[in-house]
């Protein structure tokens, strides 16, 4: 494992082609273990093509990608989990008739030796004993994101931000040394964005986990970002503490905008 400080991740030069499109361009930037790092940049900027190529979804066209110490660039993606890379999705994934339990424990699945509940060896295989320990595992993440209170409730049946912090769960209840986040405020109220900000914080400081996130909440990333990198059309334009990025001209020009504001007339010139 990573020393604190020293580089877990470290992407070269990636570049990903869909026929024509380039989602990404000769991207280069390194994640430090026990970093908040974000990825910024108006949409289509290519940062879901980055953290799917992090986490094996696509193989990047050219470039490399180590993971703590292995070149992972053509792993796939169970192997990629199994070596401490955990993530959720844009877009919830679970399984809404199953409880946050049993969604939860799905996440553990393949740390089991003896696979989840099966038949005989249960009882007499030492799977029992495993299994407690994984439940064990499970009941504390439960506690640590605060979903006692639904953990035997359907997945389906729980509000969006709920949801939201079963699916963090069900990532975290992988171990992994990094987690990719992908969007984790998207579609959230004020409170479950505060929320949900205080848990990815509390798992990087108590947990030591580092965290890799997309956040399109400006407010949300510069807060709890040690250090941001900004994507525009495919290539960085800009990476650094959250102060600096947001005082860097390309950026301003690029992602928040400022330019319209440069070119846009005069108040009165605009009155009829
Ligand atoms: N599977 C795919 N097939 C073809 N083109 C794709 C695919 N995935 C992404 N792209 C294209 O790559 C570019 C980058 O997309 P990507 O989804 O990575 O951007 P993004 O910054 O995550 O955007 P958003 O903020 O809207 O989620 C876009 O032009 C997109 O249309």
């Amino acid at each position: 494992m990573a020393e604190p400080g020293a580089t877990i991740l470290a992407a070269d030069g990636v570049t990903l082609r869909f026929g024509g499109v380039r989602a990404l361009t000769d991207v280069s930037f390194e994640v430090k273990a026990g970093e908040v790092f974000s990825i910024i940049g108006p949409n289509g900027a290519g940062k879901t093509s980055m953290v799917n190529c992090i986490s094996g979804r696509y193989r990047p066209t050219s470039g490399r990608i180590r993971f703590d110490g292995a070149d992972i660039t053509r792993m796939p993606t169970r192997r990629r989990a199994a070596i401490g890379i955990g993530r959720t999705f844009q877009n919830l994934a679970l399984f809404g008739h199953m409880t946050v339990l049993d969604n939860i424990m799905v996440g553990r699945h393949h740390l089991m030796r003896h696979g989840f509940l099966s038949g005989m060896a249960y009882w007499f295989g030492g799977a029992q004993r495993e299994e407690i320990a994984h439940r064990r595992e499970v009941e504390e993440i439960i506690d640590f994101l605060e979903i006692q209170h639904v953990r035997k409730a359907p997945a389906g049946t729980l509000s969006y931000g709920l949801r939201k912090r079963v699916e963090l769960a069900r990532a975290i209840a992988l171990r992994p040394k990094l987690i990719l986040l992908d969007e984790p405020m998207a579609g959230m109220n004020l409170e479950e964005k505060e929320d949900m900000a205080r848990y990815i914080l509390d798992l990087n400081e108590e947990w030591g986990m580092t965290v890799l996130m997309i956040e399109h909440d400006m407010g949300v990333v510069m807060d709890i970002s040690h250090r941001v990198m900004v994507l525009d059309f495919g290539k960085k334009i800009a990476e650094g503490t959250p102060e600096a990025v947001l005082a860097d001209p390309h950026v301003r020009r690029a992602y928040l905008g400022e330019a319209d504001e440069v070119v846009s007339e005069p108040e009165e010139a605009l009155a009829p």
